[in-house]
């Protein structure tokens, strides 16, 4: 049984510094919820928090409507940007211990350690210690404990640093599986090409407060439509002052035009046909890294 994570109103202090000032935001069950921010704006912390290994001074974290304890943490697979494995420890043995703290019966935590450095590609490093392990294999390894006792929340700190792109692939597959068997999953990223593709809805948070919430087309969408429109003749400047073009940039014999809700497509491409063949017509939406430029720097 999932349940969404609500994160409600949280207030951190370090000394002077406010890490976070009434961080809220809800991660549904079944969604993927990119948590994204400049360095420093209170990602790690806010995962800190949601998994009791730092108190914040107010607010709440709840799974469903109830209050998050100790055992109902014992559901949530983390990712700590610190990462917390032990490097002198051997790969399998320190997954089965886990999986065990977790809960499970030995037969079981042996049978999901298989599994998940299987699926993860570590399997030939079971008994190598963990910190023999290349940087990204340790991270898949990180992985594989966060998932290794079934959890059904998922809190993943900078899950995708330093990987290759197969390893990023892995992970990528294994969050959209976990969604899809109703988990909630939140990860941190600065990699927004990443969030951009994988997430249903996106938080990006600024001095320890969300800024911007949405699925990411609806963030996207904020930026405004831009159309590219190959052909007709620019010198004649002929999208200037059509409805709702906000602004036009003319380069050779392209234009490319920012477009608000009330703009007719329709009539655009009349407009352009009109000043002669039209080679292309394509609408396209700001990439999440400009849109995410924007709300940091506002
Ligand atoms: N133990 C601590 N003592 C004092 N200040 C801290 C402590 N931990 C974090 N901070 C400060 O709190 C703020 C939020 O830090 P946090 O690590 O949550 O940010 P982040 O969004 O995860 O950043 P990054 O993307 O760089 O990992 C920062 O200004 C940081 O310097």
């Amino acid at each position: 049984m999932t349940h969404p994570l609500i994160i409600d109103g949280l207030t951190k202090r370090y000394g002077d510094l406010v890490a976070l000032a009434d961080m809220t935001f809800t991660v549904h069950p079944g969604e993927i919820f990119g948590f994204v921010g400049s360095n420093g704006a209170g990602k790690s912390t806010t995962m800190r928090i949601i998994l009791g290994v730092l108190a914040a001074d107010s607010g709440r974290v709840l799974l469903g409507d109830r209050p998050i304890d100790l055992e109902m943490r014992r559901q949530i697979g983390y990712m700590p940007e610190e990462r917390g494995l032990y490097p002198k420890m051997k790969v399998g043995e320190q997954l089965r211990f886990l999986a065990e703290l977790h809960g499970l019966s030995t037969a079981d935590a042996r049978d999901n350690v298989e599994r998940w450095v299987a699926r993860l590609g570590i399997a030939e490093r079971i008994d190598d210690n963990v910190g023999d392990l290349s940087l990204g294999n340790q991270q898949r390894a990180q992985l594989a404990a966060a998932l290794v006792h079934e959890p059904s929340v998922l809190v993943l700190d900078e899950p995708f640093s330093g990987l290759d792109p197969v390893a990023v692939d892995v992970m990528s597959d294994v969050l959209k599986e976990k969604a899809a068997e109703g988990v909630p999953v939140v990860f941190s990223s600065h990699q927004l090409d990443l969030v951009q593709r994988l997430c249903d809805r996106v938080g990006i948070i600024t001095k320890g407060s969300m800024r911007a919430l949405g699925t990411v087309d609806d963030l996207r969408g904020r930026g405004g439509v831009t159309l590219h429109v190959t052909g007709p003749d620019t010198s004649t400047r002929w999208a200037d002052g059509l409805p709702g073009v906000i602004d036009v940039d003319y380069r050779g014999a392209d234009s490319f035009l920012t477009l608000d809700a009330g703009a007719d497509d329709q009539q655009i491409l009349a407009a352009a046909m009109s000043r002669g063949p039209v080679h292309r017509f394509a609408t396209s939406l700001p990439h999440l890294t400009d849109l995410f430029r924007e709300v940091v720097s506002a």
